[in-house]
């Protein structure tokens, strides 16, 4: 690599090509059936969020993507459910392929597709993948929802998604504030792992306005980009570091906040996370406690997450003879990240959410 001032990239140590958001999709055009599902799916979401549908947004699926096959069969089933429960809860799947890490790990199925093995970082692929399997689910009549964490992903992925998180490491991140300006689709914002709320609602303000900065245009060429702003941002509530955030007093307080701030009190809440403490068979409580404010009359409790599986827990990535990371001893539909709920509890659980 020839740096272009002895200054400069001293701690860089290669540069590789990524195809062009362009390129990519001119590979992968967007369906009609998956244009379809996106926009009914946003539509949707905005409704629930004016307050006009009143539905529960429930937004369901594995904490992170690394088997396209196996999300490919739970998203197939996710389908069946949602189309039973559509009464009362309007289902997305969380298709989650960016991790945010506390301090290193896997980052997720675009960053890393093959997972340690000897083909490491292929992010070609790994967008492909993530692009493939996002119009698989919306061919499926079944809306997408993601956390976008690197601030270039949008180009290559926007168009397939009906819902996007910010997460609580990246809410007060102007980059991600900025982005989410120029989304396509409402986003939530999760209140900070320490349990911070404010962020949230500065996020949403911020993100509500235009705004003008660095990023890349369909070629992939470095541009300034400008946006419009993003009216249907809502705050996430997933606990803190000290405390979960979930019960009567605390949605109520939040809504209180949220109009004391000039905005919406539209408020979803993280079943997962800080909220069970990680422990996925805690994840029931924290929902069986936002079904019944819902019950009790709290409408500022418009949305819900959860995070589920094929399978129930999670599991480390297997080591190999040689002594490497060997992904092909995983088993299939358990979480390689956090902890989630098996499919059957999923169906337990949307089921017992009332019209
Ligand atoms: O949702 C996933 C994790 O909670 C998040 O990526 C942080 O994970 P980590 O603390 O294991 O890095
Ligand atoms: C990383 C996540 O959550 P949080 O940002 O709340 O930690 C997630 O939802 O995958």
């Amino acid at each position: 690599m020839t740096a272009a001032s002895p200054t400069q990239n001293l701690n860089v140590t290669g540069f590789d090509p990524l195809i062009s958001p362009g390129g990519l999709n001119e590979a992968l055009p967007i369906s009609a059936a998956a244009a379809a599902t996106v926009t009914r799916g946003r539509d949707d979401i905005q409704r629930i969020l004016r307050g006009d549908d009143p539905r529960l947004l429930a937004v369901v699926g594995p904490c992170s993507i690394h088997d396209v096959d196996a999300a490919g069969e739970y998203a197939q089933r996710l389908a069946a459910l949602a189309e039973e429960v559509s009464d009362r809860l309007l289902v997305v799947m969380r298709v989650y392929f960016e991790k945010p890490r506390t301090t290193v790990g896997w980052k997720g199925l675009i960053n890393d597709p093959f997972l340690y093995s000897d083909r490491v970082f292929d992010m070609n692929t790994g967008i492909r993948r993530a692009r493939e399997l996002l119009m698989r689910i919306a061919e499926l009549g079944l809306p997408a929802g993601t956390e976008f964490l690197d601030p270039f992903t949008p180009q290559y992925l926007d168009d397939l998604v009906s819902w996007a998180a910010i997460g609580a490491r990246t809410t007060e991140s102007q980059t991600h504030r900025q982005m989410a300006s120029g989304l396509s689709m409402p986003v939530g914002f999760k209140n900070a792992t320490t349990g911070d709320l404010q962020v949230a609602l500065d996020a949403m303000k911020s993100a509500m306005a235009p705004h003008h900065f660095v990023g890349i245009d369909e070629e992939g060429h470095a541009a300034v980009v400008h946006t419009r702003g993003n009216a249907y941002g809502h705050a996430i509530l997933r606990g803190g570091h000290s405390a979960t955030n979930y019960a009567p007093e605390d949605i109520a307080a939040a809504a209180g906040r949220l109009v004391a701030a000039g905005l919406n009190p539209q408020l979803m809440v993280d079943c997962s996370h800080a909220n069970s403490g990680k422990k996925h068979t805690a994840q029931a409580k924290v929902w069986d406690s936002v079904l019944a404010q819902r019950a009790a009359g709290q409408r500022a409790l418009v949305g819900v997450m959860l995070e589920s599986n094929l399978e129930p827990g999670n599991q480390g990535v297997p080591t190999g003879p040689n002594g490497r990371p060997d992904a092909s001893k995983l088993l299939r539909g358990v979480s390689i990240t956090d902890a989630c709920i098996g499919f059957e509890e999923t169906q337990r659980l949307l089921r017992a959410a009332q019209a």
